[in-house]
């Protein structure tokens, strides 16, 4: 589905990415997992076509950037992402931002069908968000929004769906109430391939497959989560000495010292 080779982005002397090589197959879901600055945002930006790479290909679904139509390639590309929160008509219906995301618009002047209604509806109802479609978007709390931001997302019928820290200003009831609709949205047919970005190895339910791991730039490791998502290779991440631990409730990162580690 997608394939990063040999990416390098660098704007004047900044080194931001560094060989990445990526691939991300049918099936698999990834999380993008590092510390701040480690050029998370700045590979799914790459990713959407708004920050040329300097070197190195991205191809994805078979079409390669820089030889294709970018902007119908990115049209199989979901995100969910906090920066679109700001940008919502304040007296919007949730329904309409929801249907907003079929035309990859933000603001909803067309004329909308019963089909549309209909099939908004029906995402919305996916995300438990029914009860907000005639919600206007001011009035949502931080997680209904997260949700009807999936369902505006689900809309354009991705391919693949990133989720850019999606849990952030949650909290830990809806943070667990919400990895658990990405899990059903995970197991649902004809699902999108799922990329989620996080600081947070809480976050990673057992829907996510695959972890690509970054450090300054560049890849510590990318592959199957049970060899990625190890103690040593976390150490390397954060910089620091920490211990994952596998338990009843997910995973748990703490520090050697045994306090556990807050990222942001
Ligand atoms: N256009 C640019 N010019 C120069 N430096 C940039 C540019 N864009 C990003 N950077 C730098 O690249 C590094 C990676 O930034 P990026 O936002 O991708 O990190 P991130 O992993 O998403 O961080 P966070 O978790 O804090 O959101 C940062 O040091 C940032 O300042």
């Amino acid at each position: 589905m997608l394939n990063v080779t040999d990416l390098h982005i660098r704007r004047g002397h900044t080194v931001i990415l560094k060989q990445i090589d990526w691939r991300v197959n049918r099936g698999e879901n990834w999380v993008i997992l590092g510390a701040n600055g480690s050029g998370k945002t700045s590979l799914l930006r790459a990713l959407t076509g708004y920050f040329p790479p300097t070197r190195g290909e991205i191809e994805l679904l078979g079409g390669q950037y820089g030889s294709c139509d970018w902007r119908a390639l990115r049209e199989h590309i979901g995100i969910v992402t906090s920066s679109f929160t700001s940008l919502i008509a304040v007296a919007e219906p949730a329904l309409d931002t929801v249907i907003s995301g079929k035309f990859a618009q933000l603001d909803l002047w067309k004329k909308v069908t019963a089909a549309e209604k209909a099939a908004a509806r029906k995402l919305l109802d996916l995300v438990d968000g029914g009860y907000l479609a005639e919600r206007e978007w001011q009035y949502l709390s931080q997680g209904e929004r997260q949700r009807v931001l999936i369902a505006r997302a689900l809309m354009a019928r991705p391919r693949l769906l990133i989720l850019d820290e999606p849990c952030a200003g949650l909290d830990p009831v809806a943070r667990v109430e919400f990895l658990k609709l990405v899990d059903r949205l995970a197991r649902s047919p004809r699902a999108p391939a799922l990329v989620l970005v996080t600081h947070h190895v809480e976050e990673i339910t057992p829907a996510f497959t695959h972890a690509l791991l970054l450090r300054k730039g560049e890849v510590v490791a990318a592959g199957l989560r049970a060899k990625t998502l190890t103690s040593q290779k976390l150490s390397q991440v954060f910089a620091a000495d920490v211990r994952l631990s596998r338990g009843a409730q997910g995973l748990r990162l703490s520090l050697a010292s045994q306090q556990t580690v807050v990222c942001r």
